[in-house]
């Protein structure tokens, strides 16, 4: 006789959760699955009622589930956020010209607005250019800036409060372990951080901070969600794949590894007379032009995007300063 789900005792448990190994029917584990990101959001105090918060969607599996989940729990228990998409294209032929045909589909199917911001329009420039000037070298970390501030300006033409990103539990493992193995300190203390914000001021968070990687593709794979699996066509961050591949192997022996990782990240305690290294983009830039891996106009070009991001979230903040007094004369005070 086949085992019932460990949940609900009814169904036939035809899922084994990667999380906790309980064998479960589908409908649990959607349940249990969306109602722990439900947790995590509230745990955190996430949101409030009324914010505008744009979903980083890349048309990947993480930020596919993420755009499904964000409008099932704000519709389920009535949050009140404004939810919309903003996506980044970088400008990279045979990757990102197909992801984003899938986002565009997602817009459809979620019924959300659909914000494109690209490298071209803001910078000037392509990741396919920057590639053939700069070679493969570092590309990853050049997206990666280009790619945060992209969201930030993306963010500023929306009016958004917040930037939700599909970062997982995988994810921030990882990086945990990455930063170990560099004895990078100052990264070390923030990257367990489930809401940062940025240069501009736009909070920015990982509602998937607990979720486990094989279970956001479990949930797309049997929701049957439209999603694009290709990695990026320039070379990947190798030195994190060396990380993501122990990992993996750590998860196999004990799956709570992933989650025991994170904690341990968080309680990480910084001690006073430890020397921490200069941080944040304009330090980044510099270091580059001095090693002579970027381009003088590039540096400048994200330069002067830090400062209008920072001129443009200034213009909103003392907008939505004046939005919150009128809410709050009328008691809109909610907390998600
Ligand atoms: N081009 C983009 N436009 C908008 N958001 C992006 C873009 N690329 C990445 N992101 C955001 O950053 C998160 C982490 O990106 P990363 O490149 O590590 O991809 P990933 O782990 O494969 O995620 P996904 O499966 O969503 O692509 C994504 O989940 C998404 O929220």
């Amino acid at each position: 006789m086949s085992r019932l789900c460990v949940i609900c005792k009814e169904e036939r448990a035809s899922v084994k959760r990667p999380k906790t190994g309980e064998k479960l029917c589908r409908n649990c584990f959607y349940h249990i699955f969306e109602t722990e990101v439900h947790c995590t959001i509230t745990d955190n105090k996430l949101f409030k009622s009324g914010d505008r918060v744009a979903i980083a969607a890349s048309g990947g599996k993480d930020s596919t589930v993420l755009a499904h989940v964000m409008k099932t729990l704000n519709d389920r228990y009535d949050y009140g956020l404004d939810l919309f998409l903003l996506s980044v294209d970088e400008g990279i032929t045979g990757y990102r010209d197909d992801s984003l045909e899938t986002v565009k589909r997602n817009q459809q199917q979620y019924n959300l607005p659909l914000k494109i911001v690209s490298y071209s329009e803001l910078y000037g420039w392509t990741m396919d250019e920057i590639v053939k000037e700069v070679g493969l070298k570092n590309n990853c970390t050049f997206c990666g800036v280009f790619r945060r501030q992209a969201l930030d300006r993306g963010a500023v033409m929306l009016n958004i409060d917040h930037i939700v990103t599909g970062h997982n539990a995988d994810d921030i493992a990882e990086t945990v372990l990455m930063n170990i193995l560099r004895g990078d300190i100052a990264r070390l203390e923030r990257c367990t951080e489930i809401c940062t914000t940025g240069d501009g001021r736009i909070r920015r968070s990982k509602p998937f901070k607990y979720a486990y990687e094989k279970e956001i593709v479990m949930y797309a794979y049997f929701k049957k969600l439209d999603y694009f699996s290709t990695e990026c066509v320039y070379s990947p961050n190798s030195y994190r794949g060396h990380a993501r591949a122990f990992l993996k192997d750590l998860e196999a022996i004990r799956p709570s590894a992933i989650i025991d990782i994170i904690y341990s990240g968080e309680a990480f305690q910084i001690k006073q007379d430890v020397k921490l290294p200069t941080q944040g983009a304009e330090s980044w830039i510099a270091e580059r032009k001095i090693h002579g891996e970027m381009p003088e106009n590039i540096a400048t070009m994200l330069h002067f995007d830090q400062l209008q991001i920072e001129e443009g979230s200034r213009k909103n903040e003392s907008d939505k300063d004046k939005k919150r007094e009128e809410g709050e004369e009328k008691g809109e005070k909610n907390e998600w």
